[in-house]
C-alpha cells in the first residue's frame, strides 16, 4: 500500500514512536539511509552537505558524521555548510553537530567558490519549513541551483510544502533536487504540483519502523492494485453488448475533434458501442474510426449509455438543454470542460448534480476546478488534495483535478495522487482522451473510483509508453493516445 502521510500525520507517527526509542534515534537512522543514498549517487570525490538550524540539519550532520567519520571507508572530501539558526538546536542536533565536528569533516560558513561537487546534499529544511526562505538562505538556495550539480534531498527539497507540492512562498524558492530521500513515509507534496519538478526520483527510509506500525495514512499513491480487479479476462461467450454504451455530448462549432478523440478513447479502451452525439452535427461518419456512430445531439435518445459530456461542447441553447437532460436523466456520466463552465456558472445545475443517484465522475483541470469552487486557479494548485476533497463533497462525485501529479478524491474523503504521465500530455485534446477512458470504463462496469483511478493511471501510462518509445515528450499527440492506452490496458489485464 503506497500511503502519502501529511506533515501532521507525521509528527503524529515522530510523537507515539518518541515513547518507545531512546532519543535521537531516529535522527541517527536518517542520517544513516542519507548516508547510504548519497554514496549510491556519488560518483567523484567532493561532497557538499548543507544543514539548516533544526532536526533537518540534524540528519544532514549525521550523515556527514558517518560519511567522514572513523568507519568509513570512503575516499571522500566531506564538507559541511552549516547555518544555525537563533534558537538553540535540539538535543539531538547538538549531539549529531558534535559527532560531524569530531569527524573528517570540514567546516565553512559560506559557499565556496568552485562547482565541481560531485554531491550535495540539502538538509537546510525539512517539514518544519514554516514561512518562506529569506534572505542569504534564499540566496544559498538560488545559488545551489545555478550550481546544477545532482542533488540528494532529506525529507523534502527545502523550500517545497511537504502536504501540497507548493513552493512555500508568494514568490518562494526551493531546492531542485535529483533525488529525495523521505523518512518514516512518503508524502502529498514530492508527488503534486511543483512536487514532481523539485524532488526528482523520490525514495522513502521507513527508518525501521514496520509499515503496519503506522497509522492509515490520509492520502496514497494511485497503482493498478486499486482497479485491478476489473481486469478479468474477458468471457469468451460475449458480445458488443457485454462492454457498454458510451455516447460522448459535445462538439460545438469548430470543436469536432474533441468529442471524436473522446469517442476514439472509449473505443479503444473497450467500450462494446460508441456514439458521438453532436451540438452541431458534422457529418456522416467518422472516416478513420468509422465503428464511431455519429449523431445529433438535438434529437439522441442514449438510451442505457454513459454519457461522456462536456468536450468541445460550448455553451449555446442546445448545450444547456442536453446537459439538464442529462443531469435530470439516470445515466452514469462523466462531466468535463465546457459541462463543467456551464455547471459551474448555475447553482441550480450543482445542485442537481449533487443530488443524482448514478454515478458521476467530474474530470476539471485547475481552472475549471477553481470556476466550480469560486476561487481562483492559484488557490486551486495551492492545496490540490484539499481543492479535489472540497469539490467531490460539494459534487457528491469522483472528482479528477487534472495537472502534474492528478488527484482523485471521492465523496467520502478518500484521496489518491496519481504517478504516471508526463509533460508531453500537457497537449490540447489528453483531456478529451481522458474522459473518453473514464466514460468506457464507466460503461464496462467499472465503480466509479476504480473507473476514475484506472482512467488516469491509463491515460498516464500511455503517454509515458509514448516518450519511451520515442513519440514524445515534445511532439506527443493526444491522437496517439488511445492506442498506446490500449496497449497498457492490455499488458495490465494480462
Ligand atoms: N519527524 C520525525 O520523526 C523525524 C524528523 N527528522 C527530520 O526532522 C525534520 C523536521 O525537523 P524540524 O521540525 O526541526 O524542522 P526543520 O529542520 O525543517 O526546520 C525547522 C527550523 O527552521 C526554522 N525555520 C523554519 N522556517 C524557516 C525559514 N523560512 N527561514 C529560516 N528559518 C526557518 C525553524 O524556526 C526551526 O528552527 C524532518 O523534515 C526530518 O528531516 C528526522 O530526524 C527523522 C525523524
Ligand atoms: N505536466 C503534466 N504532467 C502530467 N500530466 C499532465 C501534464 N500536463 C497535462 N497533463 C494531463 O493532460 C490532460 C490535459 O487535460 P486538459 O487540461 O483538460 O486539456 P484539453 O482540454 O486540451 O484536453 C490531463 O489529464 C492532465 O492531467
Ligand atoms: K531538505
Amino acid at each position: 500500500m503506497k500511503s502519502l502521510f501529511s506533515i501532521a500525520e507525521i509528527r503524529k507517527i515522530e510523537h507515539s514512536l518518541a515513547e518507545t526509542l531512546p532519543p535521537g534515534t531516529l535522527m541517527q537512522r536518517a542520517g544513516e539511509a542519507a548516508a547510504s543514498a548519497a554514496r549510491a549517487m556519488l560518483s567523484g570525490r567532493k561532497i557538499l552537505l548543507l544543514a539548516g538550524p533544526g532536526n533537518n540539519g540534524g540528519d544532514a550532520l549525521e550523515a556527514a558524521a558517518i560519511l567522514a567519520g572513523p568507519d568509513t571507508d570512503l575516499d571522500a572530501e566531506v564538507t559541511v555548510l552549516h547555518r544555525p539558526g537563533s534558537a538553540p538546536p535540539s538535543p539531538e542536533t547538538q549531539k549529531a553537530l558534535a559527532r560531524a565536528r569530531a569527524s573528517k569533516a570540514h567546516f565553512v560558513d559560506a559557499l565556496p567558490l568552485g562547482r565541481d561537487w560531485s554531491l550535495i546534499v540539502d538538509g537546510l529544511f525539512g517539514i518544519g519549513l514554516a514561512r518562506p526562505i529569506e534572505g542569504d538562505m534564499r540566496a544559498l538556495v538560488e545559488a545551489i541551483n545555478a550550481l546544477g550539480r545532482p542533488v540528494l534531498a532529506l525529507d523534502v527539497p527545502s523550500g517545497l510544502d511537504a502536504d501540497t507540492g507548493a513552493v512555500i512562498g508568494p514568490d518562494g524558492v526551493a531546492i531542485q533536487a535529483t533525488r529525495t530521500i523521505t523518512f518514516i513515509g512518503n508524502k502529498p507534496g514530492l508527488h503534486t504540483f511543483e512536487g514532481r519538478d523539485y524532488a526528482g526520483q523520490v525514495q522513502v527510509a521507513p527508518l525501521g519502523i514496520d509499515p503496519g506500525q503506522r497509522p492509515p495514512a490520509g492520502a496514497r499513491l494511485n497503482e493498478p492494485a486499486l482497479f485491478a480487479r476489473h481486469l478479468a479476462p474477458r468471457r469468451h461467450n460475449s458480445h458488443k453488448g457485454s462492454f457498454g454504451d458510451v455516447a460522448v455530448i459535445g462538439g460545438a462549432r469548430g470543436m469536432a475533434g474533441a468529442p471524436l478523440l473522446s469517442a476514439r478513447a472509449a473505443l479503444f479502451a473497450g467500450a462494446g458501442r460508441v456514439f458521438v452525439a453532436a451540438i452541431e452535427p458534422v457529418g456522416a461518419v467518422d472516416f478513420v474510426h468509422p465503428e464511431i456512430m455519429l449523431r445529433d445531439a438535438q434529437d439522441f435518445d442514449s438510451g442505457a449509455a454513459t454519457l461522456v459530456m462536456g468536450p468541445g461542447m460550448g455553451d449555446s441553447v442546445t448545450a444547456m438543454r442536453v446537459l439538464f437532460k442529462a443531469l435530470e436523466g439516470k445515466a452514469a456520466l462523466v462531466l468535463d470542460a465546457d459541462a463543467l463552465n456551464l455547471i459551474a456558472d448555475s447553482p441550480d445545475l450543482q445542485g442537481r448534480l449533487a443530488q443524482r443517484e448514478a454515478p458521476a465522475i467530474v474530470t476539471p483541470h485547475p481552472l475549471e476546478a477553481a470556476r466550480l469552487l469560486g476561487v481562483t486557479s492559484a488557490v486551486v494548485q495551492g492545496d490540490r488534495l484539499a481543492a479535489a476533497r472540497e469539490l467531490a463533497s460539494r459534487l457528491h462525485a469522483v472528482v479528477v483535478l487534472k495537472g502534474s501529479g492528478t488527484v482523485i478524491a471521492d465523496a467520502d474523503g478518500a484521496v489518491a495522487i496519481n504517478p504516471t504521465g508526463n509533460a508531453g500530455l500537457a497537449t490540447a485534446g489528453s483531456g478529451d482522451v481522458l474522459a473518453g477512458i473514464c466514460g468506457s470504463l464507466l460503461a464496462q462496469g467499472w465503480e466509479p473510483r476504480e473507473a476514475a483511478l484506472g482512467a488516469v493511471w491509463v491515460h498516464g501510462a500511455a503517454a509515458d509508453r509514448l516518450v519511451a518509445h520515442g513519440s514524445g515528450p515534445i511532439g506527443l499527440t493526444a491522437g496517439e493516445l488511445p492506442a498506446a492506452a490500449r496497449a497498457v490496458l492490455n499488458a495490465l489485464a494480462r
